[in-house]
């Protein structure tokens, strides 16, 4: 059976200037993990015994970034499931979308990661190194902009 794991892709929005477009004030938050090769993704980790995925995602958002589930807004409509392989196994990982709902909110790391980013599309892709990862962050932003 595939490892699982869920997470969300967190994003806020900065005041976009009159000029500039909803798409430009947008920025997706990846954090660098600690151990391994210290890839980029999003907050998530494995589901424990007895949580169902959303729960996972939420608490894993915690123990990571510091967030809180009162402190993001669940954005209807969005999940996403990538399958890879790790280790020669199976893994998949499900994904919801959130908006901070202040742009402001400290994030708080912990032991398991080493640095954060808010990253425009364009970066997030760039540090995002696995095109499943990039395919679905550009599906967001597609999905974002063509709510407004
Ligand atoms: N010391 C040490 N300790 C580790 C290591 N490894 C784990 N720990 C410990 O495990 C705990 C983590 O527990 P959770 O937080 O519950 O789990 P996750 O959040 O699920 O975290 P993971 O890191 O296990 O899982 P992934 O992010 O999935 O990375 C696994 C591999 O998959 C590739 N990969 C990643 N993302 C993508 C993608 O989007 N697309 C594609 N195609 N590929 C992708 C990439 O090649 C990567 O190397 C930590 O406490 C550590 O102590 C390690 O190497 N050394």
């Amino acid at each position: 059976m595939a490892v699982r794991a869920c997470g969300l892709i967190i994003y806020r929005r900065l005041q976009p200037a009159p000029s500039s477009k909803v798409a430009d004030s947008i920025e997706y938050l990846l954090l660098q993990t600690s151990y391994g090769t210290h890839h980029w993704t999003p907050p998530k980790g494995h589901v424990d015994p007895g949580e169902d995925d959303l729960q996972t995602a939420f608490r894993e958002t915690q123990e990571e970034a510091g967030l809180q589930a009162s402190q993001l807004t669940l954005i209807d409509g969005y999940k996403k499931e990538l399958h890879y392989p790790v280790s020669g196994k199976p893994k998949t990982v499900v994904y919801w979308l959130a908006e901070m709902k202040d742009c402001n909110t400290e994030i708080k790391l912990s032991e398991e990661h080493q640095a954060f980013q808010w990253l425009k599309l364009e970066d997030a892709c760039k540090f995002a190194e696995y095109e499943d990862m990039q395919a679905m962050l550009k599906e967001v932003h597609q999905f974002l902009c063509s709510r407004e």
